[in-house]
This record gives structure tokens, sequence and C-alpha cells, in this order.
């Protein structure tokens, strides 16, 4: 049976391309860490082995570079500065942030300096498994710090004025580190911190695997929490307990523990242009801060509130009856679990606390509807993607939509209640429905349309390729992979004054043709649109090449969610993001636009319409045939861009046609960028150009709400008003 499971746990592992070897030590650590519990280990398809192997892979790369830095004829105070933090931890556990010494040195500069340093020798680049690296690299500062901070948590700084202890309480080794520096320097350093823990609290990345499986009874975490506790509740219940220990709550208690840290540091460190300032002004602040973004968070939202149910939910779902031999028995009972179900509602959609936790431990998440996303594109991990019903079946929310096929998780979330899921195959790649029309072969490549003879990135090469040509010889991305501003100004100034730049006129419209062929009305016009090209296969560059932006993929961390307005589904950005940023293109069936009348001749009277119409060329060509006058529908099968909403004029967004594999400009990807940066949490929109007067256009006209100033619906409306009135 042990065999059956251990050859069950290569089985998972190696299907992510990790090799035995290197997860057996891992996987036997995580034994005698779960007491043999296998179904602690086989919970969320080996999730903890996964995470454990990638937690005992990053500490091997920092000893390598503890290893060769000290080789390195670097100075001593510099080395110090680079990577202070793994000099410190000389004992750290291979396992999920588990160790436990050390203090937290790590300042920004000094972990940006390390990774730096990591990029130096190649440690970023290494493809072993892109994806899961780029998730590692943008979590880095975070995770590191965490695990610093869980190591705090057990020997490290408690403040004296929350635990009338002394100011540095010892752990097991924390004596050997006097002079190590506090954690805070400044009122910058503070605001940063305390963002920090609001954005733990709010933010969707994937949970951190940090697992604290050593039960300390009474540690400083304890008391810490226990203090916190009973500054919440007043009750100061569970504060000393020694049954009260440590689960694998980490990053709740060391959001708690930020929480205090960052309220007395400073005086812990006599900073003399330091005031502690009043508790409730720090909530005041944060809750006056975060509390705009109203679409995270449900109106009874507090930090207060938050801190309040963390301390709860940590002390309940924490507790832990320790027997001498330290096995753990997590107190499952139906009232931790109603109160963590309301930490959710209250926080809106707390993923860290609600996902971290206990792999043996199911919290309220009730899969009460079957999901309705086929499983075609289930690539990493089958439970990646789950539905998650709050108590009432109002609140919902599904972790990734795409099902491991993208870069990046994209999860939905309804904090509204009413919204129907999504009825649609998720898939990250255009693929022809039936007819049309699209030869991709490296024969169709001519050499003067690709740059077989560039090597590396394109872009650092003192003369633009071959590829350049189609942007006039300059290539339209940044070193950065940002459009250039004025290839994106010229996008943007077509759209918004079409009658400016030029329309051409088809002579035998197939978009007509689709809708009449016996009597086909004159072609109202196509825009005929900038172009980008992408290098591709025949081209000698790699991968890496800033000329291939649209097809390495998606790469912002996005949102489905549900619109307050009447326009349904909606995407947004959970990040900043610059202005000329790639964001996704738009993904569907290919289907020719009779293929496309057709379907829209049959289907009922849906309510949204997701067809896009690959007309940027159409004018500059002989007649195209039917099969070969494409568009792309996503009503059925596509990606996240079928979420994105309309708004007239003034989207964040712009289609450029971008051309990847094949110089037939019939066939194209749509990629949407950003036109101006966008903020964290602003709904992504993009003008489909649509005129709502006419009733025949394949996106079928609605009734608009996109709120800008410049709405053509109103207009519209205005227009039709008056001439009525008349
Ligand atoms: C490509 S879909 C966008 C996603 C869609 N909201 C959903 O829930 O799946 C296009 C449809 O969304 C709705 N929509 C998009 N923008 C809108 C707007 N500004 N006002 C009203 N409805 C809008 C219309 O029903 C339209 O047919």
């Amino acid at each position: 049976m042990t065999k059956e499971r251990v050859y069950n746990a290569f089985k998972a592992t190696r299907a992510l391309g990790l090799p035995d070897e290197e997860v057996k030590p891992v996987l036997k650590d995580l034994l005698k860490v779960f007491d043999k519990k296998w179904e602690l280990i086989e919970a969320e398809d080996y999730r903890a082995l996964i995470d454990a192997y990638f937690e005992s892979r990053e500490t091997k790369v920092i000893e390598g570079e503890k290893k060769s830095l000290a080789k390195d004829d670097v100075p001593e105070k510099a080395s110090k500065r680079l990577c202070f933090e793994e000099q410190e931890d000389q004992s750290s556990s291979t396992l999920g942030g588990t160790s436990v010494t050390g203090l937290e040195v790590g300042t920004r500069e000094s972990s940006q300096l390390c990774s730096e340093s990591r990029k130096d020798r190649g440690i970023e680049s290494s493809s072993l498994f892109p994806n899961r690296q780029l998730n590692q690299k943008k979590k880095d500062p975070i995770r590191s710090e965490r695990a610093v901070r869980g190591r705090n948590s057990t020997s490290g700084m408690v403040c004296p004025q929350y635990s009338k202890q002394p100011i540095v309480e010892c752990g097991s080794s924390s004596h050997q580190r006097k002079n190590v520096p506090s954690i805070c320097h400044s009122r910058e350093h503070i605001k940063q911190r305390t963002e920090r823990i609001i954005n733990d609290s709010a933010d969707f990345a994937e949970p951190t695997s940090a697992i604290d499986p050593v039960c300390q009874a009474a540690s400083t975490r304890d008391k810490v929490v226990g203090y916190l506790a009973s500054q919440c509740d007043g009750s100061g219940s569970g504060s000393n307990d020694s049954t009260h220990c440590a689960s694998n709550f980490v990053i709740a208690s060391s959001t708690l523990e930020e929480v205090k840290i960052l309220l007395n540091c400073d005086s812990a460190v006599g900073r003399a242009n330091f005031k502690i300032p009043d508790f409730n002004a720090v909530l005041k602040f944060l809750d006056e801060k975060y509390l705009r973004i109203d679409k995270l968070v449900s109106p009874q939202f507090s930090v207060m509130t938050l801190l309040k149910d963390l301390c709860e939910s940590y002390l309940e779902l924490g507790t832990v009856s320790c027997n001498r031999s330290g096995n753990r028995s997590i107190a499952n009972n139906s009232s931790s679990v109603r109160k963590v179900g309301n930490t959710l509602n209250s926080i809106g959609s707390n993923r860290r606390v609600f996902i971290t936790g206990n792999h043996n431990m199911v919290l309220k998440e009730k899969i009460t509807k079957p999901l309705r996303f086929s499983d075609s594109h289930n690539l990493v991990n089958k439970q990646q993607q789950r539905t998650t019903y709050d108590e009432k079946g109002s609140f919902k929310r599904i972790s990734d939509i795409t099902k491991g096929a993208e870069n990046v998780k994209i999860s939905l979330i309804d904090d509204i209640g009413n919204g129907d899921l999504p009825k649609f195959t998720y898939m990250p790649h255009n693929i022809i429905y039936q007819n049309a029309y699209m030869q991709i072969s490296l024969a169709r490549i001519a050499d003067v349309d690709c740059c077989s003879s560039c090597s590396g990135d394109c872009l650092s090469s003192p003369l633009p390729c071959a590829c350049a040509s189609e942007t006039g010889g300059e290539f339209a991305y940044t070193q950065k992979g940002l459009l250039k501003q004025k290839f994106l100004r010229g996008c943007v100034s077509m759209k918004l004054d079409p009658q400016k730049h030029h329309y051409v006129f088809c002579q035998d419209c197939p978009l007509e043709r689709s809708k009449n062929e016996d009597m086909p009305e004159q072609c109202k016009g196509h825009l005929v649109r900038k172009f980008i090209k992408e290098c591709w296969r025949k081209c000698g560059c790699d991968m890496n090449c800033g000329n291939r932006v649209v097809q390495r993929g998606i790469t912002c961390r996005l949102q489905v969610f549900l619109t307050r307005e009447c326009k349904g589904w909606g995407l947004r950005t959970l990040e900043n993001l610059p202005e000329g940023a790639f964001v996704c293109e738009y993904v569907g069936e290919i289907l020719t636009n009779m293929e496309l009348y057709e379907r829209n001749e049959n289907s009922g009277n849906e309510r949204h319409t997701y067809p896009v119409t690959l007309d940027a060329d159409w004018g500059s060509e002989r007649i195209l045939r039917d099969e070969e006058a494409l568009c792309l529908d996503a009503t059925f099968s596509g990606n996240v861009a079928r979420f994105i909403n309309h708004r007239c004029g003034d989207a964040n967004l712009i289609d450029i046609p971008v051309e990847v594999e094949t110089p037939d400009r019939h066939y194209y990807h749509l990629a949407f960028f950003t036109t101006r940066e966008v903020s964290a949490l602003e709904e992504l929109t993009w003008d489909y150009g649509i005129d709502f007067d006419d009733h025949d256009h394949p996106i079928k006209a609605f009734q608009c709400c996109c709120g800008s100033e410049s709405c053509r619906h109103v207009k519209t409306k205005r227009r039709t008003n008056s001439i009525t009135r008349r």
C-alpha cells in the first residue's frame, strides 16, 4: 500500500517535471512531519508535497548563493547587505517556511539586491517549470519575509508594551545574534509593511505553503496572538495556555504579529523620530485608505473586524490538543468553522485565510453545484479550480477559471450574489470551428517575413530586423515589453476618430454577403488598422525575445467579477498596470462570417454576445472567399477576454491586430493593451466600436451603461428622443 502511495506521489510530481531523486528526500521529510499521515500529503493533488519541494529548492538555491557569495570576492559588508537574511538563517528547515530561527532583516533594497544577485547567476531564467517560477518570482519578497516572520514567531522580537516582556525574547538561538538590525527603520517602511498586511488579506495570489509542523506550546507567537485576541475581545482567552499551540495558520499569526510589531517596534529600538500612534488612529487610517475599494469588501468590513475575526479563527482553528509525542489533532468544531465562514463573508474574498489551513481540514466550503466548465484544460491540478459558496449560498468564487491553462490563475468572484456562473469552456488559444480556411505552414512564411539570421533578443540588436518592417522599421514594443507610446497613440487615435483615418470599402463585403447572399448591401466600410508583427518559429531569436509578447500569454493578475451595473460579468486587474501593457488576447472559435450568421440566427435571444470580426485587412485584399472572412466567437469556448465589457470612447484597453504565425491577414490575433495606467481593481474595458443604431451588427446592440461621458448610446437615445418629440 505504501509503495503504491509512493508511486502515486512520484507520478504526481513527475507530471510537473520534478525529478524523483529530488522529490524523494522532501517526501521523506514530509512523512516525518505529518507523522506518516499520507492523506495530508495526498490532499489537493499532493499540494503539500509540491509546495515543500519548491520550498526546499528555494532553500537550496539560497544556500548555493550563500556559498558562491562566500567564494566570490565580495567585501564582507556588501555581502551581508546582499543576502543578510540568508546569512542569518543557519538552521532553517527545508520545509515550507518552518524555519525556527532568525530575525527579519531583509530590507527592500537587500531583497532586491539578493534577487539581482540571483539573476546574475542565471537562477531566475531556469526553465524547469516556468509558470510556477513566474508566480514564485512575483511572490518572492513576501514569501521570504513571511518565512522570516515565521521564524520571528518562535524566537524573535516581542514588543515590550504589548507583552510586557523584555524587548528581545530569546528563542533557541536568538541570543547568538544581538546585532541584528530592527525590522522597522522609518515611517515609510512602517507604512509599506502596514500596506502589506492589508494586501495579504485582500490578495488573491497563491496562498503560501508555509506549514508549521512543530507543536510548540506557549510559543512567543501564541503569546502575541493571545495578547491581540485579548485586545480584541477583552477576554484574554488562550493567551498563555500551553494547549494552544500554533497550527498551520502562519499567515494569520504573522499578520497579527506584524500589526503588533508595526505599532511597537520603533519604541523597541528607541528611535526618536517615531511616536507610537494611537491604535484606533491606525485602524481609521487603514479603513479610510482601503475601504474605498468597495468592490472588494462588503460595506460592513472594517480593519478591526478583520483583526478580530483573524484572532478568533486563529485561536479556534489553531487549537490543537498536543499529546506528549507532539501529534496534533485540530479542533474542528462547528463554531470554529462558522467563524471562518464569517471571516470570509466580512472580507469578501479572503482566500488566504480560507485555503491556507491544514490540509486535512475542510472548512465550510460547499461545492453545491457541479462546475460547468469543461475539464479539457485541466493541465496542472484537478482541484485548482473550485467553487466556493458562503453560507447563504450567495457569494461565489472560482479560484481559477482557466484550470491551469494560462500562466496565471484567474479567479472569478460574485460578491453581489446574483450572478449565474458563466457557461463556457475555457481555452487559451483560438481554434477552428469548422469551415474557416487557415493554413499555418512554415513554407508560407517567406524569408522577408521572418528573421532567421537573428539570435537572442531582436530588440537588443543595433538594427531592427525584418519583423519590425511591419511597424515602419521600428519594433512596436519597448525593452520592458510595453507598447511604444507613439505606436499606441496612433492606434488610439485611429479608433477614436476613424473618419479622420481611413475606412476601406470591400467590393463584395463578406459581412453583407453573410446577411443576404443573393442581394448583399454595399459595404459599410472597415477601419484600416495598424498591425504588430511578432517574431515566430522561423525566426532565429529565442522565446524571450522582446518582440514576442502576445504569444507568451497572460502575465498580469486578472479577475472576473460581477459588475454592479447592468453589464453582467466583467474583467478587472488585481494589480496596477502601466500604459501599453499587454493584458490578454481575444480567444474564441474561429468561424467564417457565414457560420457566425447562422449561429446567431439559430441562437435564442441570448443576453450577451461574444463575436469579434477579424476585418482589419479586408479592404486591402482581393475579394475574400467566404471561408476566408473570419471572426472569433467566444460564446461557447474562449478565454478571459470574453468578459471584457464595452466602454464608449475612453476605454482603458485597446484591441490591436497582431500577426504571429501566418502572414495571411485574414487571420490574426486580437490583443488587448492598456491605453493608460490602470489601477488595481479597475474594470478593464474596450470600445467594441459598435454603432448603437446598427441592429445587424454581429455584436447585438445593447443598452449601454458604460458610464462614459462620451457614451454613444446615450447620445443616440437623446437624438432619437428629440427627433420623436419634434
Ligand atoms: C463580450 S460580452 C462581455 C461579458 C458579459 N458582460 C458577460 O457577462 O459575459 C458582451 C456583452 O456584455 C454586455 N455588455 C458589455 N458592455 C456593456 C455595457 N457597456 N453596457 C451594457 N452591457 C454591456 C452586453 O450584453 C454584451 O452583449
